[in-house]
């Protein structure tokens, strides 16, 4: 078993009116095999948790720390952080013109595993995944998320889940811009990915709807910087019908509420 563990994390980033903090103290611990929702209003800090975790050079760590095994994720380059088994699927996937799919593919999996793939093996399980995945061929010879729309962006996020097998994957609400179909097929194959208990998952989503195929065993209410609630599944249902008004400043609650 893996263990990820946050503790007291602060984080803050620069802007043109001087440092913010964003984290404001928090502290979660995931092993392999566990499903770990965040829920939480907009601008509650989620994504920055999932960036700071990836290591974007944008979020300054003020203290507290990241620890993969009890090794430092803090000190890791981001590239380490991938080689030690941690997967960001980003809210926003970036394009990357004049880099096919398939080459981005082989490259990262070449990357992360310090060798090449066996050919014939990496071919037939790219194949196998973009299939389960319902992802048409031809997009392994088109460039990297360049003109694919919402949904497909995110199923290849899952694809490359499936095929980089990492310890621990963040899921910066990949349900977003799903369809109905596109949710249960993109849930099955995180699902897979966790098969047998060899993976963790840290689920960022407004919605309980993906909630009904990845299903959590913990969910963690995110308010301003911080962890303001933990629970079971039922906190999520909780928070479906309540939204997030008894977390909130009186006056600032109705806009920030998603759920
Ligand atoms: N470059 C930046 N300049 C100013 N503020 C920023 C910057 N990046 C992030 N923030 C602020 O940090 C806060 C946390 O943002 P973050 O994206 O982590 O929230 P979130 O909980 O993921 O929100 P959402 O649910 O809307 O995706 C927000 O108030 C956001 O405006």
């Amino acid at each position: 078993m893996s263990t990820l563990e946050i503790k007291d994390l602060h984080v803050s980033i620069e802007t043109e009116q001087g440092k913010k903090e964003i984290l404001k103290g928090v502290s979660l611990t995931i092993n392999t095999g566990e499903t770990h929702a965040i829920m939480g209003p907009n601008g509650s800090g989620k994504s920055t948790l999932a960036s700071t975790i990836a290591g974007h050079p944008r979020y300054i760590v003020d203290s507290g720390s990241i620890t993969l095994d009890g090794e430092d994720v803090l000190e890791m380059s981001v590239d380490e952080r991938a080689r030690a088994g941690l997967f960001l699927a980003m809210q926003y996937p970036v394009e990357i013109p004049g880099v096919t799919m398939s080459n981005f593919l082989r490259t990262a999996k070449t990357a992360i595993d310090g060798e090449a793939p066996a050919l014939r093996t990496w071919t037939k399980d790219v194949k196998a995944a973009m299939t389960q995945l319902r992802i048409d061929p031809d997009f392994a010879q088109r460039n990297v998320n360049e003109g694919f729309s919402g949904g497909e962006k995110k199923r290849h996020e899952i694809l490359q889940l499936e095929l980089f097998a990492p310890k621990f994957a963040v899921l910066d609400e990949t349900d977003s811009g799903l369809d109905v179909d596109a949710l249960k097929i993109v849930s099955e194959g995180v699902n897979r990915a966790q098969e047998g208990g060899k993976m963790g998952t840290l689920l960022i989503t407004h919605y309980t709807r993906i909630l009904r195929y990845i299903k959590p065993e913990f969910v963690h209410v995110f308010v301003d910087g911080k962890v303001a609630e933990e629970g079971g599944p039922e906190l999520a249902d909780r928070l479906e019908e309540e939204g997030y008004d008894r977390f909130l400043a009186a006056g600032a609650s109705a806009a920030a509420t998603e759920v």
